[in-house]
């Protein structure tokens, strides 16, 4: 029967990137995506954003929604301190079992916690049952109706603390009207647009940044 997408992704990395070389494994995906498959990967055009706020922010608790192969994971673990943690959580079990393995070929396992399940599930977890205090990032690139019911969950779970800085993917492309409405509106957030383009092509797309005041 005819492979999957992220199984083909899996395989453009086995053939194309050095084990434990992250950099080779986000060329890989690109190379692949660009010229072969589209995927909907944070990318190499919107990816250097999010790394230039990962870095600023330089983490020790991060926490990313909607982890699909991995690449968007790869490209935060591989700018985390040692000892800081990232959690991705995936709801889709067969992104989850391809992602475990890019994950692994970048050699940041070690850095990286998968957990598969609804992230209206987990997040309530968050405290007892995998020792977090709050985040310090948060990278919101799930399923776009479900960024601001989990942003007011992590509020109501106390997760987020004064200055945690919350990145979301495609608030134009797909986009994400009611997240937006919402973090550019409340007086609990700053928020600012970082203009960019879908992955893979030249329709407008972005991150919004957004930093909790508390
Ligand atoms: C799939 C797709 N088709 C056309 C335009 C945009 C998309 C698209 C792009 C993304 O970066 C996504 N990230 C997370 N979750 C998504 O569902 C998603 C969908
Ligand atoms: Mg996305």
């Amino acid at each position: 029967t005819r492979s999957t997408r992220p199984q083909r992704i899996l395989k453009a990395v086995q053939n194309n990137a050095t084990r434990g070389d992250a950099e080779s494994v986000i060329a890989a995906i690109d190379n692949f995506c660009r010229k072969k498959e589209w995927a909907m990967n944070v990318g190499d055009d919107k990816g250097p954003i999010l790394d230039s706020v990962v870095s600023e922010v330089s983490p020790s608790f991060a926490l990313e929604l909607g982890t699909y192969c991995g690449y968007s994971t790869i490209r935060i673990a591989r700018l985390l301190p040692p000892g800081s943690r990232l959690l991705t959580l995936e709801f889709n079990p067969d992104y989850a079992a391809i992602a475990h393995q890019i994950i692994a070929w970048a050699g940041l396992q070690d850095k990286v916690e998968l957990l598969e399940g609804p992230s209206r599930d987990l997040i309530p977890q968050m405290k007892e049952r995998f020792g977090i205090k709050s985040f310090d990032f948060v990278f919101l690139d799930h399923w776009k109706e479900f960024y601001l019911p989990d942003t007011k969950l992590l509020e109501e779970c106390g997760l987020l603390r004064k200055g945690t800085v919350l990145l979301a993917d495609n608030v134009i492309c797909p986009g994400t009207p009611k997240y937006l409405e919402y973090v550019r509106n409340s007086p609990c957030y700053e928020s600012c647009y970082f203009k960019s383009h879908l992955e893979y092509t030249k329709v407008e797309d972005g991150l919004e940044k957004s930093v909790f005041l508390g």
